[in-house]
């Protein structure tokens, strides 16, 4: 049974349609991550879930039980649904201790004393502030009270717990540590847990699977490193990239040979693609797609070997434990990463190897990924070309292109 079936959820607030039709499902244990730019209505579902704010269409059923329907506006009190929420901001109460923010749920339920002493001890160790029971919160750094908020949502042990944005206020140093302390809390606990954020980084490292939004929408839902690799439009790709300068995109078109083999031209380099096809269907048209790979997958090197492709040095950006270097390749600007020092100055005469399994190709008008086009092996008879093995038939398949 899934911890949380959510069908065709719509939410508008105002005039504006926040949530277009939701489906998505959480299986029990999972961290799931919302990641999505602002306002893309990460928020607006978490709150939607928890029971904070009405559906406007659509159904939600939590381990099994209906807790909201929009099309007959039946909605569950947000107590009654079993869950629990960390906000950004930690909203604990300044005049009570740590102790007595935490057991507060607790004493709603009349639990007894002695039971509210252990569970709560036993929250306050688990996120190991156990020895600032006595403290006020306005005594404790914005790491503690973020500890102190994540106990007080653990100590009635939900079996759902939703955290909207719950690290953003922490300077980068708490945010890592206390990464690390939500994925061993998440192992330790079993619960299921939905996570807001629009941090990649933060989204890669913690979740089981991530929901990424766009504009209302849930655009793909994989898990980290399959969205990493491949992510399913260009628009997800370059979100992924964070930025211009972090993702080489480069312009080509693909079509057909005289022989009938199809071939991937672009001002970087050629790409040969299998011809081992049914061709039948396909279009002599040429297609239009955008090439990317990840400044991390293009390796620059002082020697030709079979399959570089001739570049120029441009610009250094030394950083410490890694360089970025940005190389003039067929007229194109790509950025290059790598580990450490880069022996290279501007202007260098240098080679780059695109590492073919990490190149993706995206349709040119659509965006969409030709997920057909799996790259497989550089070839060793022609030094600009890269064979894929994967027959690419659907993409250019009568009616589907230009
Ligand atoms: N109470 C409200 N009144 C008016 N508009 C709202 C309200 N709450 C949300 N919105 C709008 O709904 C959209 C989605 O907001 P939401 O907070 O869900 O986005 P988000 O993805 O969580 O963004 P962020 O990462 O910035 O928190 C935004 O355009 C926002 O302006």
């Amino acid at each position: 049974m899934s911890a949380i079936e959510l069908r065709n959820i719509t939410v508008n607030i105002g005039s504006k349609q926040v949530l277009r039709g939701i489906d998505l499902n959480v299986d029990k244990g999972e961290f799931m991550t919302f990641l999505g730019p602002s306002g893309c209505g990460k928020t607006t579902l978490l709150r939607t879930i928890a029971g904070l704010q009405q559906a406007n269409g659509g159904t939600i059923v939590l381990s099994g039980k209906e807790v909201a329907n929009g099309d007959t506006a039946y909605h569950l009190d947000s107590a009654k649904r079993g869950l629990n929420l960390v906000f950004q901001s930690y909203a604990l109460w300044p005049h009570m201790t740590v102790f007595d923010n935490v057991a507060f749920g607790l004493r709603i339920r009349r639990h007894s004393k002695s039971e509210i002493r252990q569970k709560v001890m036993a929250a306050l160790h688990k996120v190991r502030i156990g020895e600032l029971a006595e403290r006020y919160p306005g005594e404790l750094s914005g790491g503690q009270q973020q500890r102190v908020a994540i106990a007080r949502a653990i100590v009635t042990e939900p079996e759902l717990l939703l955290l909207d944005e719950p690290l953003s206020n922490l300077d980068a140093r708490l945010r890592v540590e206390m990464r690390a302390e939500l994925k061993r809390l998440h192992r330790e606990l079993g619960a299921t847990i939905i996570y807001v954020t629009h941090d990649q980084q933060e989204a890669l490292t913690l979740s089981s699977r991530i929901a990424v939004f766009f504009e209302g929408k849930i655009v793909q839902v994989d898990r980290p490193q399959a969205l990493y690799r491949r992510p399913a439009t260009l628009t997800i790709a370059d979100f992924f990239g964070s930025g211009g300068m972090e993702m080489n995109h480069v312009e080509g078109r693909i079509g057909l040979t005289g022989d009938g083999s199809l071939y991937l031209s672009s001002p970087v380099c050629s790409f040969a693609l299998d011809a081992q096809m049914n061709t039948d269907n396909v279009t002599t048209k040429e297609t239009a797609v955008t090439i990317t790979i990840k400044p991390e997958h293009v390796r620059l090197q002082r020697h030709y070997v079979p399959g570089a492709i001739a570049c120029q040095v441009d610009t250094v950006f030394p950083a410490g434990s890694e360089t970025t270097v940005t190389v003039w390749a067929g007229g194109r600007l790509l950025t290059v990463r790598m580990l450490g020092d880069a022996e290279y100055e501007m202007g260098d005469n240098a080679y780059i190897l695109l590492s073919p399994e990490h190149l993706n190709l995206y349709h040119g008008e659509t965006g969409e990924l030709l997920d057909g086009l799996c790259p497989c092996s550089v070839s060793s008879t022609n030094n600009d070309a890269i064979h894929y093995s994967n027959h690419p038939n659907h993409l250019l398949a009568e009616g589907s292109t230009p």
